[in-house]
Parts: C-alpha cells; sequence; structure tokens
C-alpha cells in the first residue's frame, strides 16, 4: 500500500467526514493495542488521507481512555506525516466567542492518568516539545481558512490550549486559574496527542472549534456536553470544508517539518542497544534508524 501521508483525527461531534470518497475500513492492532476505532481510508479533494474519530464513532470513550498511543502508531505505520486534529474546545477568553476557530500553538497539560511516551522499557528518547504544534501546518490551516472564506465565523491564529484531565469540566476556580495562566482556550484530549505526535516525528496541528465559555464568565451560562456538542455540531460543516483545503494545500507544497526528524536529536538509547523486543515494538517509529 502507497504511504498516506495525511492524518485527520475528528474529536466531538466529528466521527466521520463526508467529502471523504473511495472510502474502505483499516482495522488495525498495534504494539498499543487497537486505535479508538477502525480508520477510514479515502480521498478527501483527491488527496489520501486516513480519518480516526478519537472517541469512537458512537462517542463511547472519555478523554482518559482514548488510546492515544494505538491511534498516534496506527497513522504512523500508514505513513502519516502530517496529523490534522480537529477537537472542541471552551473559551478562555472574552474575544474568542462560540463557534470561532482557534489554531492553538502551545499546550499546558494538566492530565494525570495517561500513557504519555513511546519511550520507556528499553528505549529512551526526550523529544524536544518547546513549540508542541507545526508551524507550518499551523499556517496551512490558517491559509485554508482564508481560502474558505467563512464570512460568519473568527479565527485566532495561536493561543494556549489547557487540557485538563476530565471527563468532568472544571470547577470555577481551576477555570479561573487557568486564564491566570494564560489559556486561550480548554478541552481535554490534545495531550498527550500532540507529544505523541512528535515522538512519531509527524507535524501536529490542531482546529479547535469554540464551543462554550467553560465556567469563568460573570455573564455567560456555564459549559455542559449538550451545549459544547450543539455548537460542535453547527461547525462541523465548516470544519470539514476547512480540512479539504487545507489537505489541498498540503498535497501542493509537503512542507519540510522539524517534527518529521524530532528523534534525531532526540534518541539516546541506540537501536543496536536494544533488545529484539524493543525494536519490533517500535519499529514504526524507528524505522528509518534500524
Ligand atoms: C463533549 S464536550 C467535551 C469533550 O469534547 C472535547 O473533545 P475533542 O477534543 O475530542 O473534540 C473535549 O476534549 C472533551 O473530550
Ligand atoms: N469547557 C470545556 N472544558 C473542557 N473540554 C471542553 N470541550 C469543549 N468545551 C470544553
Amino acid at each position: 500500500m502507497d504511504p498516506i501521508r495525511i492524518g485527520i483525527i475528528g474529536g466531538s461531534g466529528l466521527y466521520r467526514m463526508d467529502g471523504l470518497t473511495d472510502t474502505r475500513e483499516h482495522v488495525v492492532d498495534t504494539p498499543y493495542g487497537p486505535p479508538s476505532d477502525a480508520l477510514l481510508l479515502g480521498k478527501l479533494d483527491g488527496v489520501d488521507v486516513a480519518f480516526l474519530a478519537r472517541h469512537g464513532r458512537g462517542h463511547k470513550l472519555i478523554p482518559g481512555q482514548i488510546p492515544f498511543r494505538a491511534n498516534i502508531y496506527a497513522m504512523k505505520s500508514l505513513g502519516v506525516q502530517y496529523l490534522l486534529s480537529v477537537s472542541a474546545v471552551g473559551s478562555m477568553r472574552e474575544e474568542i466567542a462560540p463557534l470561532d476557530m482557534v489554531l492553538p500553538d502551545q499546550f499546558i497539560d494538566f492530565t494525570r492518568t495517561r500513557e504519555g511516551s513511546f519511550f520507556g522499557n528499553g528505549a529512551v528518547a526526550h523529544v524536544a516539545l518547546a513549540d508542541p504544534v507545526c508551524g507550518a501546518l499551523r499556517s496551512v490551516m490558517a491559509q485554508a481558512y482564508a481560502d474558505a472564506g467563512f464570512a460568519d465565523i473568527r479565527l485566532h491564529d495561536g493561543g494556549t490550549y489547557v487540557c485538563i484531565e476530565g471527563p468532568a469540566f472544571s470547577t470555577r476556580a481551576e477555570s479561573t486559574w487557568y486564564r491566570s495562566l494564560g489559556a486561550a482556550v480548554i478541552g481535554m484530549t490534545n495531550m498527550p496527542e500532540a507529544r505523541l505526535a512528535r515522538e512519531a516525528e509527524i507535524a501536529y496541528a490542531t482546529v479547535a472549534l469554540a464551543t462554550d465559555w467553560d465556567c469563568w464568565h460573570p455573564h455567560q451560562v456555564c459549559v455542559t456536553a449538550e451545549i459544547a456538542i450543539g455548537n460542535l455540531q453547527a461547525n462541523a460543516q465548516r470544519a470539514q470544508t476547512l480540512l479539504g483545503h487545507a489537505v489541498r494545500r498540503l498535497a501542493a507544497t509537503w512542507p519540510v517539518s522539524a517534527a518529521h526528524s524530532a528523534l534525531s536529536s532526540a534518541l539516546v538509547t541506540p537501536p543496536a542497544a536494544m533488545t529484539a523486543e524493543v525494536r519490533a515494538r517500535l519499529s514504526a517509529l524507528l524505522a528509518r534508524f534500524l
């Protein structure tokens, strides 16, 4: 099978892509177990992509149960070099209103229960994560927003995404504190997803769809899942339009990203010093070193 260079991970409210053609399901297992669901392979605007519903079709996985390592490993095994993620988020800023789009450039990770690395157990690497979002991919997303010509929704290019463990939403005190840390948006899924993508040398960027005001705002209603999913559904078609433009732009240039060589300066254990089991477990990630 030819490599599929673009992966799309759909979050809450985005469990399939209407614009995908020539689709086929790809059921796969990985050294980290099965991904959230079967991947859907197909063409988006004529470009090969692999789509995965982060919470599974039917939304069955809470954020802490998402098999992040299996999801990223499955994408890597297909040849994915660019990962576009779609996420519902709460707004933490007055200027970001529900239905606005945000392209985060930073994350703060408050998750507690998740396997956060492919490394350990016989192989050590320390990837650089100062800039966890690929700048080139983010700028492709920003250009795609301009291509789409949405008249009625705003784009905020940049901002910090605070990732909480969930599945409960935040307390008012937490929400106020996250704001004081500089948060622009809040969600429950982009970590460790972004970090694992970096370890897998996949360029990563998220389009975050603001769905609510979380619970810090003195004059706005507090978030509920019903509000968040309702607003996400109102924006799901626009998200897919944006992705179509992004995929077309990506395929025109295939920008080189620092993420694509992240392990060059990060891998501490020489592959020759790894056991056969470790090399097999990490084979999709370390192929270029083996
Ligand atoms: C249903 S609202 C809370 C839910 O939505 C976000 O998920 P995703 O990033 O996959 O769109 C948030 O992180 C929570 O998992
Ligand atoms: N307010 C919020 N907090 C965490 N995750 C969210 N996803 C959508 N809205 C959210």
